[in-house]
């Protein structure tokens, strides 16, 4: 559905992306893991247009994204920037309408849409009636999660979305987000820091760094098989509850 063909993005300064080539296949979850300022997150701000690449190409459904319009792009994507991005002098639910409302659906669409949505992310609809800065850190990253999904596009791109999150609901939201991946049947890249995280919401992980991609497979083929030192220390550096002395 999407691919990188030999990539490179330089901010000014920075190669944020060096010769990179990635296919993400329609249906997939693949998480995107790797240190601070490995180029993560750019490669979901090349997916959606928001970043060009300096050299190499990006194709969408075998098309160059470079002739793809930007509406065009982003009505395939839901797109969840960290934090969730929500509108702060909107509340809840005109953040949800405000797509909607532009590809002309009516009220009664977008009511039970948002009914539909909050009952699947387990947000109480009530909560909808206000402004992000009143909602807890939760709340907010279950309503910016709804927001990509209202037009059901059939690609989720998700920079890290659970960031921020006490770990109690960090938790419930990886139940509940995996729960979703297995029964929406959508393409799903997301970047997370953890990758506990990425192992229990992704078929793939990609690990990068300085950005290039260090290796790319299943959690497992990461453990048993690791391509350099680099990738076994990031697996080692999730951290597991020491022994309780006796
Ligand atoms: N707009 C920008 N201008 C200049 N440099 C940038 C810009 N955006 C990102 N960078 C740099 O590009 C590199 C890759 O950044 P990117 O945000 O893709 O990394 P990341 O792996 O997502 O990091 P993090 O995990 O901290 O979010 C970093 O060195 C970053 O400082």
């Amino acid at each position: 559905m999407f691919a990188l063909h030999r990539v490179q993005v330089r901010y000014p300064g920075v190669l944020a992306l060096d010769d990179v080539s990635l296919d993400f296949a329609r249906g997939q979850v693949c998480a995107l893991i790797g240190s601070s300022g490995s180029g993560k997150s750019t490669v979901l701000r090349l997916l959606i247009g928001l970043v060009r690449p300096t050299a190499g190409e990006v194709r969408v459904d075998g098309m160059p994204l470079a002739t793809t319009s930007l509406q065009d792009i982003r009505r395939r994507l839901g797109y969840v920037i960290q934090e969730g991005g929500l509108f702060p002098h909107l509340s809840g639910r005109d953040n949800l309408a405000l797509l909607p409302r532009h590809l002309g659906w009516t009220r009664e669409r977008i009511a039970a849409r948002c009914n539909e949505l909050a009952e699947r992310v387990r947000l109480p609809v009530s909560a909808l009636q206000r402004y992000p800065a009143e909602l807890s850190g939760g709340q907010r990253q279950r309503v910016a999660l709804m927001r990509a999904l209202m037009t059901d596009p059939p690609a989720l791109l998700l920079d890290e979305p659970l960031g921020a999150l006490d770990p109690i609901v960090r938790h419930e939201l990886q139940t509940q987000l995996r729960d979703l991946f297995d029964t929406l049947d959508k393409t799903v890249i997301l970047v997370t820091h953890d990758v506990a995280e990425a192992a229990w919401l992704a078929s793939r992980l990609v690990l990068m760094r300085d950005g290039r991609v260090v290796q790319d497979g299943g959690i497992a083929d990461l453990q048993r098989t690791p391509t350099n030192d680099y990738v076994r220390r990031f697996l080692d550096s999730a951290r597991r509850l020491p022994e309780r002395p006796a």
